[in-house]
């Protein structure tokens, strides 16, 4: 099965990711990964940090001359800072830290994690809490794009809404249309909107607030018949819900129309099926389920939303809190600060969608090789509707 584990600290030497179960003759760069990467430190209303953070990459093991083994595939990002700011605080050598973070950040993990882990320096649970980690799923995530890509899957993100400032679309992107996104500060499509979100980002960060949005993600090629409606932990709407869910500061998630759909009447609220004689298959000329009908990708576009929380850490006196060691009220320790981190969520909401579908077409098709799966799903496609011959008969 395909499957990654992420380990690694905000501040740490590095961050490493293991990626198995990836089939061998995929072919994968350096540079494939390093441009994902790329992408995940666009946007405006980031903080310093992304500014100077290179992700320098290493590829360890799992790839030999371009082409994955079919071996795990181990992966190194660096940390830029490591080398000149934090090699005594983040040392692994027994010690104590010089400076001790007793007033935990509302919004964070760090006093839920102090708790829970017993801890009593937030550092302790902020370094692996934080977003950085998300470095470590794009790296993933570009080797399932690329497997995803080999298999006709192309998937994009873009920003719908910063702040009070929403991208109403009259038209879906396509991958065409991945560029122009990219081009833009904050990742929108909607090229009016953009500096209307830009100046809703100088307006907050002026005033050392934080701000949320949403981004969404689409999916196009995704073949029928990938998650299924036999299990309530098979359904393809939970997996991605899931998987969008984990990252960082997102609070909702919806599939297709989602919460809007609820709204509607059931006779406005679906996707009419039409058989197309020319390609001879199905095809549906509105998107509302988001191409996932009972859990089971209808082969129509994938699309699902995530939505951000305004970021906890404010770049002025932040939000109350108790020190743990007096218990007195405070304010928070201040820590380095995004404005906002809508575009490079989008980015990583790709990286996950594109770990979901892989997975899920690792399970369907199979295979050891890219070779073995591709022709697993072609057979698969060649055959849809032959599978039951008695259909059509008496
Ligand atoms: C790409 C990205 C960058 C982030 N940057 C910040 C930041 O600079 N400041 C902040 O307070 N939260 C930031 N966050 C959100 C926190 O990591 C997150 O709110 C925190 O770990 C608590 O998790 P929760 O909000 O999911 O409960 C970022 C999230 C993402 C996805
Ligand atoms: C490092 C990244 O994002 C970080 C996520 C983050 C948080 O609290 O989640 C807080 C900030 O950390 P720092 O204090 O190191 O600047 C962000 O920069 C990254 O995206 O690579």
């Amino acid at each position: 099965m395909l499957r990654f584990l992420t380990a690694g600290e905000s501040h740490g030497k590095g961050l490493v990711v293991t990626v198995e179960g990836v089939p061998s003759g995929l072919s994968v760069t350096k540079k494939d990964i390093q441009n994902e990467l790329a992408r995940r430190r666009l946007g405006y209303g980031r903080g310093p940090r992304m500014r100077f953070e290179a992700d320098e990459v290493e590829l360890l093991t799992g790839i030999r001359h371009g082409r994955s083994l079919g071996s795990p595939i181990a992966i190194v990002i660096y940390n830029s800072e490591w080398e000149r700011k934090w090699t005594e605080e983040m040392s692994p050598e027994p010690g104590i830290p010089s400076k001790v973070l007793t007033k935990p950040r509302p919004g964070h993990a760090d006093l839920s994690g102090m708790l829970k882990y017993g801890f009593a320096d937030a550092r302790d649970v902020l370094e692996r809490a934080s977003a950085r980690e998300t470095a470590a799923r794009v790296a993933a995530g570009s080797i399932f794009k690329l497997m995803l890509r080999e298999l006709g899957v192309e998937i994009l993100s873009h920003v719908t809404q910063i702040g009070s400032v929403e991208a109403v679309l009259s038209e879906l992107p396509t991958p065409a249309d991945l560029e122009l996104i990219d081009s833009s500060e904050v990742r929108c499509f909607k090229k009016d909107v953009e500096q209307d979100m830009v100046a809703e980002i100088k307006a907050a960060a002026k005033v050392g607030d934080s701000l949320g949005g949403a981004a969404q993600v689409l999916a196009y090629g995704v073949p029928v018949g990938l998650g299924s409606h036999v299990h309530w932990d098979r359904k393809l709407d939970g997996l991605i819900a899931q998987a969008l869910m984990s990252i960082q500061a997102v609070k909702a998630v919806s599939i297709g129309d989602g919460v809007e759909v609820s709204y509607k009447r059931g006779s406005e609220a679906h996707d009419a099926i039409f058989w197309d004689p020319v390609s001879e298959s199905y095809t549906r000329d509105t998107h509302r389920a988001g191409g996932i009908e009972g859990g089971i990708s209808s082969g129509d576009l994938i699309t699902a939303t995530a939505w951000m929380k305004p970021l906890a850490t404010l770049n002025r006196p932040s939000i109350e809190t108790v020190d743990v060691v007096s218990k007195e009220q405070s304010f928070s320790f201040k820590e380095r600060t995004d404005v906002t981190a809508v575009p490079a969520m989008g980015v990583v909401a790709e990286h996950m969608m594109a770990y979901v579908l892989a997975q899920e077409a690792t399970r369907k098709f199979g295979g050891d090789s890219m070779a073995e799966m591709k022709r697993n799903l072609t057979s698969f496609i060649n055959n849809l509707g032959s599978a039951d011959s008695r259909v059509g008969e008496g």
